[in-house]
């Protein structure tokens, strides 16, 4: 048996290091400590069916209580960690109490970005969506009849929208920027989003920045938008990014750019450190990419796993994403970075429809709207890295399985 394997950050990537390492039969003493008062659960469904009410709490949990006890794991929740004292090989709580480690694993994941107090950010009423007790805050604010003003047309947005129009609130969502989902999907995955939500009558303003937010008796009840008009509402969820939580990191000397820099090891510029998740900054493709996604944090986390196992396999990203609007499930396939050519795939049923990007004439990644087979198509043919034909894809009518012959 080896000695600690300490773990910041008790999400997605830090119970799957856990697991895996368990998995493959490793004995050696593990701790995670995390800030949060849960065991480790999973977080798309906070802006989905926890929102709704239509999934408990429980089933969130990755394992219950006694797969930790069971495990040989020790779970240490509401501990934040304030620092690495990389010297001493230890990690500092906040209240200045210490704990050994051989190895440490950095999963520390991201915080939303928040509006700033000059602009009506610190009122009350303004709420995020990254954690349970977001949800919960949020849950006991979506009552029929009330307006919410969702900020930010990317997943989070849009999801939130989609639930608050479940729940019968009056919606208006403004995006900075063009449009919806600009830094993430094309034009034409876009549209589609746009007019699914507009037939759920949520009001999507684009090119509409918030200029401030008002408040009476510290709560909020207006918003003025950049577009000069102001608009009454009951509350507001901020949905703008998020920034990986680097900040031990850094201040521990390690190496950081756009999150903890990382080589295909998850191993950080300190080789008895690693990190995974949301906070890192890992190799792509000869240059370097952040991603938010379970699959990324599960991959990466198993990944180091078996780097600390003793094993020598590397982390090649094969991404993958979803999101539930509705009834409409997008389905994610590859990652669309630095995409020059897109083809919109109609689906044969109604609402179906798949959206392939492609760079260089290279298949890089697919959009597919209640589409599973155009989802399936496209994360096979990104395995064995073969490119579609534009002529089969374009019709409607063809077979997606002649393209994997
Ligand atoms: C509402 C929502 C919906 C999402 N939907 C999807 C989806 O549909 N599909 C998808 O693929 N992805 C989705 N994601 C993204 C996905 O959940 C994240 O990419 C994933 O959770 C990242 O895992 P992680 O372990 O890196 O970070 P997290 O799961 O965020 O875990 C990090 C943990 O570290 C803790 N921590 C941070 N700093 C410290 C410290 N100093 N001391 C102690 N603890 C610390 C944090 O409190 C947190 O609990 C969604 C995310 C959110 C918030």
């Amino acid at each position: 048996m080896t000695g600690r394997l300490v773990i910041v950050g008790a999400g997605q990537a830090g119970f799957a290091l856990a697991a895996k390492l368990r998995g493959l039969g490793d004995s050696r003493p593990i701790t995670i400590v995390g800030a949060e008062e849960n065991l480790p659960y999973q977080r798309p469904p906070l802006t989905k069916k926890y929102l709704l009410g239509e999934m408990a709490f429980d089933r969130l949990l990755f394992r219950p209580e006694h797969w930790y006890t069971d495990n040989n794991v020790e779970i240490r929740v509401s501990t934040w960690v304030e620092q690495i004292d990389r010297a001493a090989k230890q990690i500092v709580m906040q209240d200045g109490s210490r704990l050994d480690y051989e190895t440490l694993a950095l999963a520390t994941g991201s915080t939303p970005r928040r509006l700033p107090p000059s602009v009506g950010g610190a009122l009350e009423g303004v709420y995020l969506a990254r954690d349970k007790r977001d949800a919960d805050l949020l849950a006991g604010e979506m009552r029929p009849g009330r307006r919410v003003l969702i900020i930010g047309g990317g997943y989070i947005g849009l999801e939130a929208a989609a639930v608050a129009r479940h729940r019968g609130l009056e919606v208006t969502l403004i995006e900075m920027g063009d449009r919806i989902l600009q830094r993430v999907a094309a034009k034409e995955t876009a549209d589609i989003f746009r007019a699914i939500h507009q037939k759920h009558d949520v009001v999507i303003r684009e090119k509409t920045g918030l200029k401030q937010l008002i408040g009476r008796n510290d709560h909020v009840t207006a918003a003025e938008l950049s577009d000069g008009s102001t608009i009454d509402v009951d509350f507001v969820v901020v949905g703008i990014g998020v920034a990986p939580n680097d900040r031990l990191a850094k201040e521990a000397g390690l190496e950081v750019g756009n999150g903890i820099v990382v080589d295909s090891f998850a191993r950080t510029s300190d080789p008895t450190i690693f990190a995974m998740g949301d906070c890192v900054e890992l190799p792509w493709e000869g240059g370097r990419i952040r991603l938010e996604s379970v699959q990324n944090a599960v991959d990466q986390a198993e990944a180091a796993a078996g780097i600390i196992a003793g094993g020598e396999k590397a982390y090649d990203p094969k991404p993958w994403f979803w999101s539930d609007q509705y009834d409409v499930k997008l389905q994610i396939a590859g990652f669309n970075l630095g995409y020059d050519e897109t083809l919109l795939r109609p689906g044969l049923r109604e609402g179906a429809a798949s959206v392939w990007y492609f760079k260089q004439s290279r298949f890089i990644a697919v959009d597919a709207i209640n589409d599973a087979k155009a989802y399936v198509t496209g994360k096979k043919l990104l395995e064995t890295g073969a490119n579609p034909s534009r002529e089969i894809l374009a019709d409607p009518t063809a077979d997606l399985k002649q393209l994997l012959a």
